[in-house]
């Protein structure tokens, strides 16, 4: 058994009935100890995949290994080492919160001098809900009792589908906050989400998934630094009809009578060079804000480029 990766994905294609490719050939390992982003627009195959991993969707090919247990050959501790808070919240609505974890952990066959369902409810903050019919929770704590829901079994990786799909902004923070906390205390985080910025703040690795293609794998710094477009907005002194262009920029934008936004590409000219264009038009430049590339931009470039 090796030990190295939290996650490893081998070559996985997943063809449903009916003929739609939802993965093609993706293979990534996910390092023990992060926090993994797996970004993708709707319908890239982010859901198969995660549910590949909880033994709810069936591969066409390829392999896979949850904490070195291969999905085929061990799906018992591959099962044992992972827990899925997926997208959809499901629940039997007569449970209670705290039954509800202490079903889970009974399937799971966690002992019950072994079980933690109150400090759970603790860690989610839903301790004075724990005896609460479920349909009453509202839709927030429902979710974070899915996230103590996949826990019962104190699985060394932890997949979060979509987490803060529809959960308010404070709720959201509160959720991250706990995620980190999480982590720092030794958990592999493997979470999917539409809100880049959170990924970009909370992953160290991030992985790009399109069309059901594997088109980026890499450190989250390192990701940001693939744009290769920058912008400038330079205030000029001069009232501006047009905005001032030039052939080796992207694209320049007129804001207002003295301001425009220039976009051009770090590996052809750098922003003296862009300035120093601006002058020789006649113009001089009164102010400058620099606009840094963030995973957004990578986001768009590497799908749109990737769709054909
Ligand atoms: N059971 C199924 N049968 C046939 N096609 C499916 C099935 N489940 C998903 N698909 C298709 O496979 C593709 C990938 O879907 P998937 O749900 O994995 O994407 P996703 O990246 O998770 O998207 P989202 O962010 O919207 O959840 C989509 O085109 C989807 O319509």
């Amino acid at each position: 058994m090796t030990e190295q990766h939290a996650i490893s994905i081998q070559n996985v294609s997943k063809i449903y009935q009916g003929g739609k490719q939802a993965l093609d050939d993706v293979s990534f390992d996910v390092p023990q100890g992060s926090i993994f982003g797996l970004l993708g627009p709707n319908g890239a195959g982010k859901s198969t995949l995660i549910n590949i991993l909880s033994g709810m969707v069936m591969k066409s090919s390829g392999s896979a290994s949850i904490w070195g247990f291969d999905l085929d050959a061990d799906i018992r501790n591959a099962k044992a080492n992972i827990g899925i808070v997926p997208q959809e919240i499901m629940f039997d609505p007569f449970f209670t919160p705290f039954e509800a974890l202490e079903l889970q952990a009974g399937l799971y066959g966690v002992p019950k001098s072994k079980r933690r369902s109150m400090e759970l409810l603790r860690a989610m903050r839903l301790e004075d809900k724990a005896d609460a019919y479920a349909r009453t929770l509202s839709g927030g704590m429902k979710r974070r009792l899915l996230i103590a829901k996949a826990m019962v079994h104190s699985p060394p990786v932890i997949v979060l589908d979509e987490p803060t799909a529809g959960v308010d902004i404070e709720l959201r923070q509160q959720l991250w906050e706990y995620v980190v906390q999480l982590n720092k205390n030794g958990t592999t985080v493997v979470l999917t989400t539409h809100y880049l910025e959170e990924a970009e703040q909370l992953c160290d690795e991030i992985a790009i998934i399109n069309h059901g293609k594997l088109i980026a794998k890499k450190p989250t710094k390192e990701l940001i630094g693939m744009a290769r477009e920058k912008a400038v907005v330079l205030t000029v002194d001069k009232e501006l009809t047009a905005a001032p262009m030039h052939e080796a920029f992207e694209k320049s934008e007129l804001i207002s009578d003295h301001v425009v936004a220039i976009t051009y590409n770090k590996d052809r000219m750098n922003a003296g060079e862009v300035l120093a264009a601006v002058q020789a038009m006649g113009l001089a430049i009164v102010d400058v804000t620099t606009k840094e590339a963030d995973l957004e931009d990578v986001f768009l470039t590497l799908t749109s480029g990737a769709s054909e």
